[in-house]
Parts: structure tokens; sequence; C-alpha cells
């Protein structure tokens, strides 16, 4: 069993449980629900740098990445920074996150947010749209055609960007269908943890061009942004990078800024 595979298992009775704490109907009634989403796909489309800056507490590779952030702090300095968007990690058994977290930094900052998150049901979606994102996550490596079909069609009916996430060229091949805003290619091999940029060069000739490429993991330095944007790739997600500091806000304004030199 993988890591995904042990992630899923926990997932499934977690949602099961969330949905017997807070109805749909609570969900759909909450304020967030009808506020006017922001499109991260299009405004990784006219960005110079295309940083998606993640708030990421711990994780499954690196146990603790940073305990001591205010998550306030990091929404405000990621936008203070000029990224185009943040990702919060929502789950709590692996990642340390929660739907609080998404909240925060929704009440913090105005940037698109992606709600990070394992989503197996189209009640996560709904909580998702309730506690403030903009873009929801899908994972090919544990969904069928049918049902990225299914979340994404539900998340584009609520104004939502769907940025669907694969890690090899099976994956991207089951996948592709037109209710995807952005393509994200996962350099971290889920089995060893490990990371290479390959992953997204060799992945990004089959992509097709109606979708914004998004790489995603193990991007510590400038130079693997200018590496990877020849390959079309118009977003890349940061979190252990900025997150390890003390300041994730001022590191992503240092990266930005070395960036655009
Ligand atoms: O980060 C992990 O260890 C991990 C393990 C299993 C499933 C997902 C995992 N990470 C989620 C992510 O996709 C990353 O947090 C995101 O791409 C940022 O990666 P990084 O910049 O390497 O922190």
């Amino acid at each position: 069993m993988n890591i995904l595979d042990k992630i899923v298992l926990d997932k499934r009775k977690e949602v099961d449980l969330r949905k017997g704490l807070i109805p749909v109907s609570q969900l759909e009634q909450s304020v967030l629900f009808s506020r006017e989403t922001v499109s991260l796909a299009e405004r990784l489309k006219i960005s110079k740098s295309g940083i998606i800056a993640e708030h990421k507490r711990r994780s499954p590779s690196k146990s603790i990445i940073n305990n001591s952030l205010n998550t306030q702090d990091v929404a405000s300095g990621y936008e203070n920074a000029g990224v185009c968007g943040m990702s919060v990690l929502t789950d709590g058994k692996y990642f340390g996150g929660s739907l609080d977290d998404l909240l925060t930094a929704r009440a913090s900052c105005n940037l698109p947010l992606l709600r990070k998150e394992f989503i197996i049901d189209e009640y996560q979606i709904l909580e998702a749209r309730a506690y403030g994102a903009d873009v929801i996550l899908l994972i090919a490596a544990i969904l069928t055609r049918e049902e990225i079909k299914q979340l994404s069609e539900i998340a584009k009916s609520l104004n939502l960007n769907v940025l669907l996430e694969v890690h090899n060229e099976e994956e991207l091949h089951k996948s592709i269908m037109p209710s995807l805003d952005m393509l994200g290619v996962n350099n971290r091999n889920l089995k060893t943890f490990e990371v290479s940029l390959e992953t997204s060069k060799s992945l990004s000739s089959i992509i097709p061009n109606d979708f914004v490429k998004v790489s995603e993991s193990g991007i510590s330095n400038v130079n693997a942004i200018k590496e990877l944007q020849p390959y079309g790739y118009k977003g890349f997600l940061i979190g252990e990078n900025f997150m390890k500091t003390d300041n994730p806000g001022a590191s992503a304004t240092e990266f930005i800024k070395e960036l655009e030199l």
C-alpha cells in the first residue's frame, strides 16, 4: 500500500464523519458559498512568475516543516510578495492542515486559493466553496475517469477552477477532458518521495495546449523555474522551500525578485 492508498482510506472515514456533522444545506447557506471566485488559471496565463505558494506545516516525506507559523501572516506575506495564488493543505492527519486554515487565509488575502486536499467525494467540493476556495485539486492517481468527470463538472458548476494532478503518462491520458482548467505534473514519486523535474519535462509535450501547465513539488530555486518555462509551464507550486523559513512571505518576495531580475 503506498502513501496515497493510506491517505484515501483515512479520508473516506473522515468525509463520512464530516457529512454527519455539517449538512450540505449548512455549507450552501454559508456567506462565502456565493462569493465571486477568482480564476487562478487566468492569472497564471498573464503572470511573469506564476508562483503558487503553499501553506504546508508537515508532510509524509519531510515530517515537520514549520510548526510555529501564523496562517494570517503567511497569507498576507505571500500576497505582498506578488505570488499568483496560494495553496492551502487542509488534510489534518498527514499535513497538519485544516479547513480553518483555508478560512483564515481567505480572511487574510485576496489571492485565488487552492484547496489542496485528497478529494474523493463531492461533499469536499462544497466544503471548499463554503470555506473560501477558488480552485480545487483532483488527483488522477486516486480517481477513475468517470469520477474526475463528475467531480470536475460539479466544481465548474460552482465557478471553481480545477487543477488536475498527474504523475505519469497513463494518468494523463485517462484524465484529459474539457472540464479541467489546469494540468499539474507532480515531480514527487509517491513510492520513494524522490523529486525530479524530469517528470514535468517529459510529460510537457503530451499536455494539450488548451490547459495551463503547472509543475508541482521539489522546486527549490529560481533555476528550476527557468529550466521548466521553456517546456510551457506557466504555474509553479512551491511549498517546503518557503515554509521551512521563519518568514515564508519574505522568502517568496526574495524568490520572485530573483526570478524577475
Ligand atoms: O509532500 C509530500 O510529502 C506529499 C506526500 C504524499 C502526497 C502528497 C504530498 N505533497 C503534496 C504536494 O503536492 C506538495 O505539497 C506540493 O506540490 C508542494 O511541494 P513542495 O514544494 O515539494 O513542498
